[in-house]
């Protein structure tokens, strides 16, 4: 099984926020997303650049993923944000608004040219219809991208949609990205939820995002970041399971098909089952 990278709660930060920079210290989320895009206003973007990519290269991040977002191409600040980014070489750089394979492979080549590390991957931003259309091609444009991330609030604008629960108007583009991440074999972040006072509709859209195949969500307030946590890790009960299925297959030896708690089991569910235990292991050693 391929190493697994656990990307549970992915917290977006202004970079503009010196507090917010500090407090990410201390926070439990597997990823931190330090944006110089929608979060920061223009006259702060310059500032901002120089507080994210030192707070990048500080190394006081400790075993969390950092990434930076940089402005999205054809903004006066993309070029500068882009070298800036690739110069502090934080685990990843962050592209919004991405539309095609084309983009991706003039972001890799500008990466390099900037002398970004080979440590240092592309994660882009499928938040555009084009994007939505284009998802499969992005997705394996180049081994230098690991990750898919959904921006949910560009959708719903440029959709003339709305934010429902249950998401109905966002389900094509959110399956999309996760097939397209799966063939791929990069990992998909769900988009953000805006209420950060809507603890139940925030649990909701984690489960649903979990149950579509995402590996994670992007989020905003630090209050998003347990629940995210314990919903895109495996329960003690689904890893119980797991172990069971596993165990009544095994001594099923020989046989093709067996049932455990009166459901059928084949050999692709016991590669389910080990999945489930991989990842909580791969949880687990987090927390060391
Ligand atoms: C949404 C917020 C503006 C709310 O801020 P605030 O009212 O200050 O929150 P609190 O008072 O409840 O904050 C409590 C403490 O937590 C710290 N804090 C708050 N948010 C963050 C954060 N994101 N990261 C780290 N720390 C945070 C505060 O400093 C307080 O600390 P303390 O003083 O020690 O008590 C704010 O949460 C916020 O700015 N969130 C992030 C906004 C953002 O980055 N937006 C851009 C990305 S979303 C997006 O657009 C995705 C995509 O492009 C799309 O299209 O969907
Ligand atoms: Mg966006």
């Amino acid at each position: 099984m391929t190493e697994i990278s656990v990307l549970r709660s992915v917290l977006y930060m202004p970079g503009s926020n010196a507090r917010a920079l500090e407090k990410a210290k201390t926070l439990a989320c597997d990823g931190l997303i330090l944006d110089l895009e929608d979060a920061v206003a223009p006259d702060a973007k310059e500032d901002a650049r120089a507080a994210v990519c030192a707070a990048a290269a500080s190394g006081e991040y400790g075993r969390r993923t950092v990434t930076i977002r940089v402005n999205g191409l054809g903004t006066a600040w993309h070029e500068a944000d882009l070298a800036a980014a690739a110069a502090a070489g934080p685990d990843a750089v962050v592209v919004p608004k991405v539309s095609s394979a084309a983009e991706v492979l003039a972001l890799v080549d500008a990466l390099e040219r900037a002398g970004a590390p080979e440590r240092t991957r592309l994660w882009a931003m499928i938040e555009t219809p084009t994007a939505v259309f284009d998802v499969r091609a992005i997705a394996s444009a180049s081994p230098r991208l690991s990750a898919l991330v959904l921006g949910t609030n560009d959708l719903v604008k440029e959709l003339y949609a709305e934010h429902v629960p249950g998401r109905a108007p966002l389900t094509t583009a959110l399956s999309l990205s996760v097939l397209a991440a799966r063939e791929a074999g990069v990992q998909v972040l769900d988009g953000v939820f805006n209420d950060t006072k809507d603890e139940a509709g925030f649990l909701a859209e984690c489960a649903q995002g979990r149950q579509m195949g995402f590996d994670g969500k992007t989020l905003i307030h630090p209050s998003q970041v347990a629940p995210a946590n314990e919903t895109f890790a495996p329960s003690p009960e689904a890893v119980e399971d797991a172990e069971g299925l596993i165990a009544a297959f095994e001594a099923g030896a020989g046989s093709g098909v067996v049932t455990y708690r009166g459901k059928m089991v084949e050999n692709l569910h016991v590669e389910s089952a080990r999945r489930t235990l991989a990842v909580a292991e791969a949880v687990r050693l987090l927390a060391e």
